[in-house]
């Protein structure tokens, strides 16, 4: 039988990921031991929590199944423990006997940017904190021709240990790259996926074996592989699920095309959409701050809180990405998916569960709530080319990929309300921008004025700086800060604002993993929570596609901003008429 516990990181032995209903005895006394052990030494990610408990326990759900034995289609009805297809082909979805079953990885577009970055590293960290099955191969996929022994190189080079090293580091990076292998073949061919499946049976040698494919490709041959991978290469006798990068569509028609093309040949259950901003520490943390100390949730409504900001800003340009920027811009590239998701679940009610479906139910809800955008309540921008001293940055429409006359935004801002009872009136404000001064993301809640405040005299007339503000910043220095008044000590009474500060690199010093080894390790359990489920994504379109629509139509002029600077001017304006004030303009914010 299949058994989980919950993941690498301390935070998630206090049974925040999963829900721990109906654990034994047994289970109890474990995680008990193993958090002793750990908050004694406050040494909090050295071993994969997940992979001991498979072999004694059993997590399960709220309904009292196993995760994973049943899972929710998309109307919500449950699925049993094999699921049809729409092509009458049969995908096992279940996860009983996970222990026993090999794992098959087949990184598609292995040749890639992303796969190289992000994919390939998330995979070695998973195996060096022996977070992945004991029997595993990783395959990569794309169409450039390479031996395995070529693929190990390349991936070589962007491998690392974690700081806080472990003597045979090397030695784990040669045994992970030995399970790495490569096969040549083109995205539209069944036959190439046929041999890549008789590649992943000779590795399999005949034991049940799970199948995970990455489709870490540009979109437009998503369905082509999709087709080919599940026609020819998906698990005969275990699961078969898919990962799909973003972006999913271009607007509400689009991405509704791409999920019927996919729900052809998948059923929601094997598609895994990711958004990897859903798989960083302080967004995860989200829930945490506010479902686990009594003094957020009570404050966190309209009746406390003036506004809420999701900033996220890049201090380069596209550098290399201007073939695909260009066709989707900062709007579709941030906003529609990580800041919105971000927003979601900042704003979303209790769920009645940590299960994914309570979760993505909730969140829906709040994507339903909100008000579709106005061209009047957004600004765009574009980075134009700057220099300094001797330094000269690019223009955006510099880039080789992106035509002279782009109109395409690499900076937008913008107001976004949510008509409930909760939040009825408050604005959420984003911005999102590349080439500005600096990297960063952030969430911001300001408070409102505290009522006949005593001392509102030693604050002088600017009464809104006195107000409080919660900051969460994202990254990088991962920490979340309350900024308060305080009396300066003295015999005087001055007031000044003092910062109640958590800041992660003090407190907890292991590395934090990264936002992909979370994800991939969830799928790898199926773990549905932090992906988005198709009625997300359909209400995250609605919001944004008349604006997207409009901008186009109207063939709206981003305002020109240098590289490097803080951005254009007109967020200033937008805030203003919505009487907020940006929360990142001072260097001491
Ligand atoms: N790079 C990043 O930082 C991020 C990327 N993403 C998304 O992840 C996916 C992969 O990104 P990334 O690795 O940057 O993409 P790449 O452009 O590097 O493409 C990945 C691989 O796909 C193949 N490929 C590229 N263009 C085409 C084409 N027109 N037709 C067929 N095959 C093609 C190439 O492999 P070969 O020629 O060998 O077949 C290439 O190595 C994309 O969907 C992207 O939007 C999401 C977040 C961040
Ligand atoms: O999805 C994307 O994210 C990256 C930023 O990710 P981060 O984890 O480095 O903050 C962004 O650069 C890219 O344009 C976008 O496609």
């Amino acid at each position: 039988m299949a058994t989980y516990l919950s993941p690498c990181s301390s935070s998630s032995t206090s049974s925040t990921r999963s829900s721990f209903k109906n654990e034994t005895p047994q289970f109890s006394k474990f995680i008990t031991s193993l958090r002793e052990a750990h908050s004694s030494s406050r040494w909090v990610s050295q071993i994969c929590l997940r992979t001991p408990a498979r072999k004694h326990f059993q997590l399960k759900s709220s309904n009292g199944h196993p995760l994973n034995a049943v899972s929710f289609n998309d109307a919500g009805s449950p699925v049993g423990k094999e699921q049809t297809e729409p092509r009458g082909k049969v995908f096992p979805i279940s996860d009983s006997e996970n222990v026993e079953s090999k794992l098959s990885i087949t990184v598609v577009g292995a040749s890639g940017d992303l796969a190289k970055k992000k994919i390939f590293p998330a995979l070695f960290a998973l195996y060096y904190e022996d977070c992945l099955p004991e029997n595993f191969v990783v395959f990569g996929y794309a169409r450039t021709e390479m031996t395995d022994e070529e693929l190990r190189n390349v991936i070589s080079t962007t491998l690392t240990c974690r700081i806080d090293q472990r003597e045979n580091c090397e030695e784990k990076m040669d045994q992970f790259l030995k399970r790495c292998f490569y096969h040549a073949g083109q995205y539209n061919s069944e036959e190439h996926f046929a041999e890549l499946d008789r590649k992943l049976k000779e590795k399999e040698a005949g034991s049940k074996s799970n199948r995970l494919f990455y489709l870490s490709i540009p979109p437009n041959i998503f369905v082509d592989v999709v087709r080919c991978a599940s026609v020819r290469a998906s698990s005969a006798n275990g699961w078969t699920r898919v990962i799909v990068e973003k972006p999913f569509g271009r607007d509400s028609e689009s991405s509704a095309q791409l999920i019927k093309c996919l729900k052809h040949y998948l059923t929601e259950d094997q598609i895994f959409r990711i958004d990897h901003y859903l798989g960083k520490e302080l967004v995860e943390n989200l829930s945490v701050l506010r479902f686990s100390n009594l003094v957020f949730e009570p404050v966190w409504s309209r009746n406390y809180i003036r506004n809420v900001q999701l900033i996220f800003s890049e201090d380069f340009g596209t550098e290399g990405r201007g073939g695909y920027f260009d066709k989707y811009g900062i709007i579709r590239d941030i906003m529609q998916n990580h800041l919105l998701q971000i927003l979601a679940l900042f704003a979303m009610e209790t769920p009645v569960s940590l299960d994914a479906e309570d979760i993505r139910n909730e969140k829906v809800k709040v994507l339903r709530s909100m008000r579709p955008l106005l061209l009047e309540d957004v600004v765009v921008g574009q980075y134009k080319g700057h220099s300094k001293g001797s330094k000269s940055y690019p223009a955006y429409i510099d880039d080789p990929a992106v035509p002279k006359d782009s109109r395409t935004p690499t900076f937008a801002a913008a107001a976004l309300f949510i008509d409930n009872a909760r939040w009825d009136g408050v604005p959420f404000l984003m911005k999102a921008g590349k080439a500005l001064h600096t990297r960063r993301a952030e969430i911001r809640v300001q408070f409102r004025h505290v009522p006949g405040n005593l001392y509102k005299r030693n604050f002088g007339t600017d009464l809104d700086k006195a107000t409080n503000e919660l900051v969460l910043r994202v990254q990088p220095d991962e920490a979340i800060y309350l900024k308060i008044n305080n009396k300066v000590p003295g015999l005087g009474m001055r007031l000044d604002r003092s910062d109640l500060n958590l800041l992660y690199r003090s407190r907890y010093p292991a590395e934090i993993p990264d936002a992909y080894e979370r994800l991939l390790l969830d799928a790898i359990e199926g773990e549905r929570r932090l992906f988005i489920r198709s009625d997300e994504l359909d209400a995250a379109w609605a919001l944004f596609t008349p604006l997207l629509k409009q901008l186009d139509e109207k063939k709206i002029v981003p305002e020109l901003y240098p590289y490097g600077s803080r951005g254009p001017v007109g967020p200033h304006y937008l805030a203003a008429k919505h009487n907020v004030r940006w929360g990142d303009l001072g260097d001491d914010d």
